[in-house]
């Protein structure tokens, strides 16, 4: 396959017929080129729990999720850390625990909408795995996020201008992601598809 190791490779087209899923004799083969974790980043509610695990099934490989490791660990919700011990406790966790799982081998590692902010966890990303970068117009996550109440910065203040403006602030980070998939509305697989093309460039 041809290796196109340019700046960065952006997956942004419409979904044609094209966007068909690989063969399985494809994805074997991609399968056997993956020797890094792959970690997915972007905004909250892109989609990166949800594609992720479905990419981790159909790579047949390991999936975990920055912000449920941090909920498992503390044995609390990400909004009760939030609230009884600050955003800053919650951020030195996130930071510990993707730089273990960074360590984990060849699997799909979901961060939580902050973490690529970083520059320690940004840096380890960028040394240690393949960070995609998964994106969506405001509209989509507006939507997407008002399926739950679960995000603690969404909540002081309009969930509307919050995400503007993380957004635009966050923008500047993630497009340092060597690869840039875009997660527009329709079905999950259309995503999964996508992520899989970009690797399948990029590898
Ligand atoms: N491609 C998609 N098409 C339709 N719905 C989607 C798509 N991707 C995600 N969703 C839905 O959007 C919601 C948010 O997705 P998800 O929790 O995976 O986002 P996230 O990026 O992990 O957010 P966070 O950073 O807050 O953890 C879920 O209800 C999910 O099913
Ligand atoms: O965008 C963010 O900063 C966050 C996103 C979620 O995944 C959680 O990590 C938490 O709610 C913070
Ligand atoms: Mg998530």
């Amino acid at each position: 396959m041809l290796a196109l190791r340019t700046s960065a490779i952006i997956a942004l087209a419409a979904m044609t017929k094209d966007d068909h899923l690989p063969s399985p004799d494809d994805v074997s083969a991609l399968r056997a080129r993956i020797d890094r974790p792959i970690v997915l980043v972007g905004m909250m509610g892109v989609g990166k729990s949800s594609v992720g695990k479905k990419l981790a099934t159909l790579l047949e490989l390991p999936f975990a999720d920055a912000d449920d490791e941090i909920e498992n660990a503390a044995q609390m919700s990400i909004p009760e850390i939030f609230d009884q011990f600050g955003e800053g406790y919650f951020r030195d966790g996130e930071r510990r625990v993707i730089a273990r799982m960074i360590e984990s081998g060849p699997g799909i590692l979901a961060t939580g909408g902050g973490a690529f902010v970083s520059d320690e966890t940004r840096g380890l990303i960028l040394d240690k795995a393949i960070a995609i970068w998964l994106d969506a117009d405001l509209e989509t996550l507006v939507e997407r996020v008002g399926r739950k109440n679960t995000r603690p910065l969404l909540r002081n203040g309009n969930p509307v201008e919050i995400l503007k403006r993380l957004k635009i602030e966050r923008r500047p980070f993630y497009e340092q992601a060597p690869l840039h998939v875009l997660s527009e509305p329709g079905p999950h697989l259309q995503t999964v598809i996508r992520i899989i093309k970009a690797l399948d460039q990029w590898l």
